[in-house]
């Protein structure tokens, strides 16, 4: 950001919001003098002797004479005394100069503006610092009000560039993020998020207030009263301009309210309390989300990702006992079969990752009550196979290529039409692969161009059974025909052309639906039941994999990940692992919920490269980033072949892998179905270096690991992801000795 040139600041209304201003810029250094402008001279003594302002009058028409082109007029005061303001600078101020203002209402901005100029001119910037609280005045004024804050501007049209950037300029010399959008579209969003919570807190107290119980209602309010209504303690003159101002948006957004308020008394009325928990489940988790929002601990809110850059340095062994978070695929099905089964089902070890928290949001979109997660654990109230209701919009699956094709599957059956929506990766990803079977069995679906999301799938559809050869070695496309042979006439059944994961028909089973499994076919009858049940979610495997390399590569490390999931669909990485020389012991192996797990142990030996296994690739799909970080600290030559589903993950793995480990000084070749990677084995074989994670998880953490073994720091971009399937990886990591910092 280039600094910003304002001339003169003139702030009218020195208070919280403009006081603020005032402050941040003085602070910043920015402009040549500031000025304040208020009604009362007491007020001016204030901002002087506060050192908000160098100099202040309470006679507007006297200061604005004095500016010249370049200088920066702020009109801070409350909503409908902003045309009086605007009718004294169009009496008095010279061209040239900017002027914006901090109206929490920007319609009625615009319309005093006509008023007075008969349009908006070209040098007014409407804007809204979105800062308010319930203090106010000149002494509530903060030079950090606006950091790391967002502020909304409402350029018009024919607002000019210059002025634009100026305002622009300003607030981010006073530490804030500047956001833009149209005028009417900020009233409505208002409306809801601001003035209505205001309506409601005015209106709690006041009602409370003429309670003939008041007194003992106000000395026995505790925590929630005073958290509720705080901000009915706001400044009264300017919350009437603001309803007056925004009148037909807060209206709008009254009625829907009351029409929810009266549907949730008529849900206390009559005791229904799979409705109340419905609406407080949903109200819950929407705060949640928000407040992580906030507090910035979301490495992604789904709408809208946030850059990360890993900085992994140098380091020597990895030593300690971790339990990485629950399986994703396990975590994924527990929802979608606990939500269509009969009962509550409670799910232990769960993954709070955003990919299974947009499957778990998708089945609260669709009706279904889900408690948590806590630490781990949900509780799935179940609607039963014909129990979903239609989402109010489309489900919104962010990375999860999972969600969206097993739901495909699931959805594809229901009376409703549904829409299924997802991030830019996994827009770009093969759905065709579920779409076809299902358009086989009747369902009617339509995709983005080359069978790419979103997909539309229509309800209404009777699905028939069919017996369906897999193409590809997929336990997606293997779950979705499945699933959709829950609601089908008939039989469903699937062949694999190589064994891959088989979480769907072991879970399906746990919860009482019969499926026969004979070799590679899988097996059901439409129009059973599910029942509810305990599901114990094991560690997941691909998550420890990253551990399991990283122990192995590194000298003198001795690592135990505990708890992990070691079916026998998934344990390729062990097997390719101990082929190259790994020393792997499992140990305390059980069985959890019809999952075998086990603790693994892993400790440093060299290893040496191998041509791996066709029969291993469907085994260790996911595993594969980690593995080829693996193979380059290898003795010799490691061969790939039969993986070119790594080409559509979340990114085309086999080329990010390859780009990056060629970034860092290896040596590697890409085969239209694998990889060749020649190892090396000097102490530190990566050079240090940036690489990219095109935005995915598994090479993110990948080259993480990588740095174990380099010379100099890596740089990892677009890391963000890894809160898909791995939320506290840089904190494990960092506990068990890697040196990771995120920026
Ligand atoms: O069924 C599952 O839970 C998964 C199957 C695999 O995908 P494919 O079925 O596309 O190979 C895997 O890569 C993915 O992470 C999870
Ligand atoms: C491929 C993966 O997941 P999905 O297909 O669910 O996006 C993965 O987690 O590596």
């Amino acid at each position: 950001m280039g600094k910003a040139q304002i001339g003169r600041l003139v702030v009218v209304g020195v208070g919280l919001i403009g006081g603020s201003f005032a402050l941040a810029l003085k602070a910043a250094s920015v402009c040549r003098e500031v000025i304040g402008v208020a009604l009362e001279e007491s007020t001016c003594e204030d901002a002087v002797r506060l050192g908000i302002v160098d100099r202040a009058s309470t006679r507007l028409k006297e200061i604005l004479p004095q500016l010249e082109p370049g200088d920066l007029v702020f009109v801070a005061v409350p909503t409908l005394a902003v045309e009086s303001v605007f009718s004294q600078i169009k009496e008095y101020m010279p061209a040239g100069v900017t002027i914006t203002d901090g109206a929490s209402v920007k319609g009625s901005v615009v319309r005093a503006a006509e008023r007075v100029w008969g349009c908006v001119p070209g040098f007014l910037v409407p804007g809204h610092p979105i800062a308010g609280s319930e203090k106010s005045g000149v002494t509530a004024a903060r030079d950090d009000l606006y950091c790391d804050h967002r502020i909304i501007l409402t350029p018009l049209p024919n607002t000019g560039d210059d002025h634009l950037r100026r305002v622009e300029q300003a607030w981010q010399a006073a530490g804030a993020e500047v956001l833009k959008m149209p005028v009417a579209e900020h009233d409505e969003v208002l409306a809801a998020t601001s003035h209505l919570p205001h309506v409601i807190a005015f209106s709690l107290v006041d009602t409370l207030a003429h309670d003939a119980e008041n007194e003992n209602i106000f000395r026995y309010a505790a925590g929630g009263f005073r958290d509720f209504t705080r901000i009915a303690s706001s400044d009264p003159v300017m919350w009437r301009d603001i309803m007056l101002a925004n009148r037909d948006a807060i209206l709008k957004a009254i009625d829907l309210y009351s029409l929810n308020l009266s549907s949730l008394r008529g849900a206390i009325a009559s005791g229904d309390s799979a409705a109340l928990m419905g609406v407080f489940t949903r109200a819950k988790a929407a705060r949640d989300h928000f407040t992580k929002m906030l507090a910035k601990q979301a490495y992604s809110d789904s709408m809208q990702a946030q850059e990360i850059t890993f900085i992994a340095q140098p380091s020597g062994a990895v030593s300690g006992r971790l339990r990485v978070p629950g399986d994703k695929s396990m975590s994924h099905r527990s929802i979608m079969l606990g939500s269509l089964a009969e009962g509550l089902t409670e799910v232990e070890g769960f993954l709070e990752g955003e990919d299974a928290l947009a499957t778990l949001q998708a089945f609260r979109d669709m009706g279904v009550v889900i408690e948590g997660p806590y630490d781990g654990r949900v509780t799935i109230h179940g609607v039963g196979l014909r129990g979903l209701k239609a989402p109010p919009g489309s489900l919104y699956l962010g990375n999860s290529g999972t969600s969206m094709r097993l739901l495909a599957g699931l959805l594809a059956g229901q009376d409703f039409d549904v829409t299924l929506t997802g991030d830019e990766s996994l827009s770009k990803r093969p759905m065709n692969r579920v779409a076809n079977p299902l358009r086989d069995m009747g369902a009617i679906i339509e995709t983005g161009p080359e069978g790419r999301p979103p997909l539309l799938i229509k309800g209404g559809s009777q699905l028939r059974g069919i017996h369906y050869p897999l193409p590809m070695a997929s336990a997606q496309v293997k779950s979705a025909v499945l699933l959709a042979g829950l609601y089908a006439d008939g039989e469903t059944s699937t062949v694999e052309p190589a064994p891959t994961r088989d979480h769907t028909e072991r879970m399906l089973q746990g919860f009482g639906y019969s499926v026969e499994r004979n070799g590679a076919q899988a097996t059901l009858g439409g129009g059973g039941a599910l029942k509810a049940c305990h599901i114990d979610v094991p560690a997941d495997i691909s998550s420890a994999a990253f551990f399991m390399v990283a122990a192995a590569i590194s000298p003198g490390s001795d690592i135990l990940l505990e708890h992990v999931g070691i079916n026998p669909t998934r344990d390729g990485v062990i097997n390719i692992l101990r082929a190259m020389g790994a020393d792997i012991e499992l140990v305390n192996i059980r069985e959890v919920g019809g999952e075998p797990v086990a603790d693994i142990s892993v400790r440093y030996t060299p290893l040496k490269g191998i041509r791996i296994p066709e029969d291993q690739v469907p085994l260790a799909i996911d595993e594969f980033p980690a593995l080829f970080i693996a193979a380059a600290c290898a003795e010799g030559e490691t061969v790939l072949t039969g993986a070119e589903e790594l080409r559509v993950k979340e990114s085309d793995r086999i080329q990010a892998m390859a780009n990056g480990l060629a970034a860092l000084g290896a040596e590697v070749r890409t085969t239209p179905d694998g990889i060749v990677i020649q190892g090396a084995q000097e102490e530190a074989v990566f050079s240090g270096g940036t690489v990219d994670s095109l935005g995915d998880h598994r090479i993110a953490m990948a080259f993480s690991v990588a740095s174990l073994r380099a010379k100099d720091t890596i740089r990892i971009l677009h890391c963000a992801n890894v809160a898909t399937s791995f939320p506290n990886f840089a904190e494990l990591a960092t506990g068990v000795g890697l040196k990771l910092q995120l920026a």
